[in-house]
């Protein structure tokens, strides 16, 4: 469902992102760990479109025709991003039905009515809610609009950026819950960016450890439950993540 082959980027000459190579099959739920500037967002953009330039071949979504590039429209269907921001991501003068509206209509599918009211109940998002804006939601509210809006078009692939890392510790567990529950019901594969080693245990199969734009290791996520990481960068994530 994400192939990505000897990826790399460079920035004004300076290289952030050194052939990085890795798979992700249909349903699975896949991290990218690294510390601060190792490259995670970078990977993201490049999957979503964002980046003018690059080399090695991606492949995402239902895409087996290496030829030809998506337009931003068939990608549209095919690969949503959620980020960590959900104030910053929704536009504040847009009432929620505004915002789930929009994807619909700008592929100019039917049913919207129905379409937001049964997405509002799919994210757990009262109802009542439509007409409000975002100034008017809690945080985790607001996430959960930002997780709506990028299920308006059923695409197969979410690519979701530090997800959790604004919203409050008790909020982040049901925004957890919820994305695990998603990604069940609706077969959903996700690429994940964290710094979060026990969000990368709770939602994610395997990981891809990333260092200076370099993959070192990719694992299990039972080999990181069990501290059984294989390089000595992972370990030393391990234990920063365990001892602090
Ligand atoms: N548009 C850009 N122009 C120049 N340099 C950039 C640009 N975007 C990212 N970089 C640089 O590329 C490197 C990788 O950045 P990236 O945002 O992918 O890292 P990250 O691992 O996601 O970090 P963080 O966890 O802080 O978001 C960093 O050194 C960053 O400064």
């Amino acid at each position: 469902m994400i192939h990505v082959k000897d990826l790399s980027v460079s920035f004004s000459d300076v290289r952030v992102l050194h052939d990085v190579s890795f798979d992700v099959a249909t349903g699975e739920s896949f991290a990218l760990v690294g510390e601060s500037g190792s490259g995670k967002s970078t990977i993201l953009k490049a999957l979503a479109g964002q980046l003018p330039a690059f080399t090695g071949t991606l492949r995402i979504g239902e895409d087996n025709d290496t030829d030809r590039p998506f337009s931003a429209r068939d990608r549209a269907r095919q690969v949503q991003m959620v980020f960590q921001d959900p104030y910053g991501s929704l536009h504040p003068r847009r009432t929620i039905d505004d915002t789930l509206n929009e994807p619909l209509l700008i592929h100019g599918l039917p049913d919207r009515d129905s379409k937001v009211i049964a997405m509002l109940d799919a994210v757990g998002l009262p109802r009542r809610f439509r007409f409000r804006l975002p100034h008017q939601l809690s945080g985790g509210q607001r996430q959960r609009v930002a997780i709506a809006r990028a299920l308006m078009l059923n695409p197969p692939v979410l690519l979701l950026d530090e997800p959790t890392s604004a919203l409050d510790v008790s909020v982040q567990a049901e925004i957890l819950n919820l994305l695990k529950s998603l990604r069940e019901e609706k077969n959903l594969t996700f690429l994940l960016v964290t710094h979060d080693l026990p969000v990368v245990s709770f939602l994610c199969d395997r990981l891809a450890i990333l260092h200076a734009g370099r993959i070192v290791e990719t694992a299990n996520t039972e080999a990181l439950r069990s501290g059984q990481l294989s390089s000595s960068y992972g370990q030393e994530l391990f234990q920063r993540s365990v001892y602090g």
